[in-house]
């Protein structure tokens, strides 16, 4: 799914509107996406207090009103009593409920807090363009304070569509925020995102033919894509056509890493698997993974990495950075030219050797935030971290995935594809050796490497989702997660 700036979507609501529909009946489609929406899942609240803005977002404010009331809600809406100029079609929609002596109209500040009711923000929406005012500030903060079920309309207040925000901004904090068409770049971004609750993407149809002549780097990995990504296994087929994955990685202390890597390999469909690891994994690795073959290297910690043909390598689970590891990567990537997945350890000794050349072209790194400041240094915030990643994908020629909440893959071509699978059960230590598993498998498995990423960390991520469904987010371990993608593929198929 595509990501539109605010501007690109402002354009999109015109050329819309331009085809056929007048402003005030996409308004009205707006509204009525909304209130089907609340009403299905607020059923047991009985009253709603909407704070309209002035502009388009105020009116869809006031339509949501006229509609709930409509569906038998309690409903009052809030205005600004200073400023009584508004938008034509909000203007319209006020002037509607106006009529209907069961909706009462009060000034901002007569609200009162009354726990029964549901907020619901319709202060402003992608029409924000400058910093709040304090009227404003202090409102926001006041309903932010109240504990009470509360949803935003389109973007939630105080939010732009596409930038950073200020670090002390005021933001009105949204349960849910119910979205037109399109996911907007801030709801992504871990400074932003955490204003806007759980997100519902409300299909108003805007225009097709507009949207898909957009160009835009932004885009949100959704499951029309991956059902496309998604090559289903042929029945007429044997190991061969599955590839050959070599996970890397392990050291004393450390060998459960490139262990679940391996069996995440395993798990996500590798034809043939084999872990590169130190004498010291063996018998862990023979025990727990007898489909692995097992090629040791060192003691205690790697000190070579054999190359062989017709293989993808997923290097760094648990590697290690003593001086032979060290000079063992190293080697290896002098001499090797075909893509690999570059994780953990893996980026620390090229961050702190800053060998960065010697990644070959078309490899995967899927750096943390951390090792991502390791390798190309510090950022002002995420916003900038995904500028600087388009800028050295391109100058690398490499994917980077930069693993976060809203995990992104950063292409050479500089787009960028944000994952919306995943949840907080998987901040735990071993979540990033499965996704290593999984890239190196896919890759093995022929999917293109843009394909492979983008599949990657959407798999890894709804693993995950199904892991915390089942045992909760506290408890779910990642191999609970590996145990899981099972499901994801039936799911898909
Ligand atoms: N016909 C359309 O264009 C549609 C628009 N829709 C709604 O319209 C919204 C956009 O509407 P608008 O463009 O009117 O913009 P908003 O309603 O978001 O903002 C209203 C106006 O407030 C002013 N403003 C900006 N920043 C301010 C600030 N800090 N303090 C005070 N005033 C400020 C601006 O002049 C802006 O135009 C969307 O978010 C969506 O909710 C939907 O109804 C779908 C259809
Ligand atoms: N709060 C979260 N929401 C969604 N995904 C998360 C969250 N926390 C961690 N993850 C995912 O879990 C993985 C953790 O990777 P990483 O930090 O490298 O862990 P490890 O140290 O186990 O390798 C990443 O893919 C990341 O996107
Ligand atoms: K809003």
């Amino acid at each position: 799914m595509k990501i539109l700036s605010s501007s690109q979507i402002k354009q999109c609501d015109s050329v819309t509107i331009g085809k056929g529909i007048s402003s005030i009946d996409l308004m009205e489609r707006a509204a009525k996406a909304c209130s089907d929406w609340i009403e299905i899942n607020f059923k047991i609240n009985k009253g709603f207090s909407i704070f309209c803005g002035n502009g388009n977002n105020g009116g869809d404010g006031f339509a949501i009103a006229r509609m709930l009331y409509e569906k038998g809600f309690d409903i009052d809406v809030f205005i600004d009593e200073n400023n009584f100029k508004f938008s034509d079609d909000s203007k319209i929609n006020l002037d509607r409920i106006k009529k209907i002596s069961g909706i009462g109209i009060k000034g901002f500040s007569e609200f009162e807090n009354n726990r029964e009711s549901v907020i619901i923000d319709a202060l402003f929406g992608y029409g924000l363009n400058r910093e709040l005012s304090d009227d404003f500030n202090d409102l926001i903060e006041k309903l932010n304070e109240i504990h009470t079920s509360k949803i935003s309309i389109d973007i939630p207040t105080g939010l732009f569509a596409d930038r950073i925000i200020d670090e002390h901004s005021t933001v009105f904090k949204a349960d849910f925020t119910l979205t037109f068409q399109f996911y907007k770049r801030s709801f992504l971004h871990p400074e932003t995102g955490r204003f806007c609750g759980k997100i519902i993407v409300l299909n108003i149809d805007l225009d097709e033919d507009f949207i898909n002549g957009t160009k835009t780097d932004y885009f949100v990995i959704d499951e029309t894509l991956i059902k496309n990504i998604y090559k289903p296994r042929k029945e007429f087929s044997h190991k061969g056509t599955y590839g050959k994955s070599i996970l890397v990685g392990g050291s004393y202390g450390k060998i459960g890493a490139v262990l679940m890597s391996t069996l995440s390999a395993l798990r996500t469909g590798s034809g043939l698997t084999f872990t590169i690891a130190p004498k010291c994994g063996n018998t862990v690795l023979q025990s727990q993974i007898p489909e692995a073959m097992f090629i040791d290297s060192g003691e205690n910690h790697i000190n070579k990495i054999e190359i062989q043909e017709k293989a993808v390598y997923g290097i760094g689970p648990g590697l290690g950075k003593e001086k032979e590891t060290r000079k063992a990567l190293l080697e290896f990537l002098e001499n090797y030219t075909g893509p690999i997945v570059l994780d953990a350890d893996a980026i620390n000794i090229l961050a702190e050797t800053q060998r960065l050349n010697l990644i070959p072209e078309n490899s995967v790194i899927t750096p943390h935030p951390l090792e991502f400041e390791r390798l190309f240094g510090k950022t002002e915030n995420s916003f900038e971290k995904i500028e600087l990643a388009k800028q050295k994908a391109e100058e690398l020629q490499i994917f980077i995935i930069l693993k976060d909440h809203h995990t992104a893959v950063v292409t050479p071509g500089k787009k960028v594809f944000y994952n919306i699978t995943g949840n907080s059960g998987m901040a735990k230590g071993g979540s990033g050796d499965v996704l290593t598993g999984i890239l190196t498998s896919l890759i093995s498995q022929r999917y293109e490497i843009e394909e492979a990423c983008i599949f990657g960390v959407w798999l890894h991520g709804k693993a995950g989702d199904l892991a915390a469904e089942e045992f909760s987010k506290e408890a779910m371990l990642p191999t609970d997660l590996i145990n899981k993608i099972g499901d994801v593929f039936k799911y898909l198929s």
